[in-house]
């Protein structure tokens, strides 16, 4: 199935009929302009479901949907290479590098994921001479990248800025002053390539469930697989790829700025069709390294810390990851099972 304007209700999942959760639609024209309503249902979307499809078809935002297409092309050559080429580059640092499939704990029980992820952080772009895999490294190269980079910042900080003006914060209190362009902080590009997976046999598959570390996640697929569980849900269900959209979601340092009333939405990646190769781009925005926040075990600490923390939890082993406390994958976040889905769609729309 493909990118949509008018996706069904549920659809056919592993053997079961899944549901398929609405999300608002809100317009980056719009915000551009701070347009009240506008404004009004972004804050909604954060503090309700934490998910929304942000609308770039307008002049402003149609270069971003021009930009992750020229992504894509320089994705599937980066890899296709041969994995000694992509292994040569490495993990450099958690939010730079290469991490190839099965590095983390996959989607189902007793599985590795089914993904394969290259990171360009948004510091390391702005250097001299980055340090970029060398099969995409002309300047070409580090055009698109440097393109797709600026684009996704330029969006998730209107989007941060809207957010500051809704909550009528002002001066040094708003999101953006901790989030300043020319501070350290692991804001990263991650593309990532899902390998077919057939879920019954399948050893490597999709993307564990779990919260994102940053402040926004901007997130360009024109492929189904990903699933999201809003507050209150009794299951996951998918999110349809929408024409002209990418989705973006709330991520935990976020919900604890805004003194955990905005909400990091629970989600995970699974194969809608298993023969499929799937190619998504990740933008996550990350507050400053040296930003305080009260986290979801009511600790004071660092941005950088909760990344760290998190990251290390995220490419533990399964039995590691068992023991590690429930406050860090879900950035505290519930797994609410005591609603029917019927209610839980009410609260999705
Ligand atoms: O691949 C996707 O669609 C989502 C990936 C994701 O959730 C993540 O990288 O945090
Ligand atoms: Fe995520």
């Amino acid at each position: 199935m493909g990118i949509t304007t008018t996706p069904p209700t549920s659809v056919r999942w592993n053997g079961t009929s899944v549901p398929v959760y609405p999300m608002q639609t809100v317009d980056f024209s719009s915000l551009l302009s701070q347009e009240p309503a506008e404004l009004e249902k972004l804050l909604q979307c954060c503090q309700t479901e934490g998910f929304f499809y942000i609308d770039l078809q307008g002049i402003d935002g149609r270069r971003m949907l021009d930009d992750q297409q020229e992504t894509l092309k320089l994705m599937h050559r980066f890899f296709e290479s041969p994995l000694e080429v992509k292994n040569e580059y490495g993990l450099v640092s958690p939010h730079l590098g290469y991490e190839p499939v099965g590095s983390r704990t996959g989607v189902l029980e007793n599985t590795k994921d089914g993904y394969e992820m290259i990171k360009v952080s948004r510091d390391e772009i702005q250097r001299d001479s980055p340090h970029i895999p060398r099969n995409i490294k002309n300047s070409g190269d580090i055009k698109v990248l440097e393109n797709a980079i600026a684009g996704s910042n330029i969006i998730t900080k209107t989007i941060l800025s809207a957010l500051s003006t809704g909550l009528g914060l002002a001066g040094s209190s708003r999101f953006e002053n901790t989030h300043r362009n020319h501070r350290p902080s692991t804001s990263t590009l991650a593309m990532m390539h899902y390998i077919p997976s057939e879920p019954v046999t399948a050893k490597n598959i999709g993307h564990q469930k779990h919260t994102d570390i940053s402040s926004l996640t901007l997130l360009f697929s024109e492929q189904w697989g990903l699933q999201i569980r809003p507050p209150g849900a009794k299951e996951f269900g998918f999110v349809a790829p929408k024409v002209g959209c990418a989705i973006v979601n709330v991520g935990d340092s976020l919900r604890f700025a805004s003194g955990h009333t905005m909400q990091s939405c629970i989600h995970r990646v699974v194969p809608l069709d298993p023969n499929e190769h799937r190619y998504s781009i990740a933008y996550f925005l990350r507050a400053e390294d040296e930003t305080m926040f009260t986290d979801s075990d009511g600790r004071y600490i660092t941005a950088g810390q909760w990344h760290d923390e998190k990251f290390y939890t995220f490419t533990a082993p399964e039995e590691e990851q068992m023991k590690a406390p429930a406050y860090l994958l879900l950035g505290g976040m519930k797994e609410d099972a005591e609603v029917t889905v019927k209610q839980a769609e009410v609260e999705a729309y």
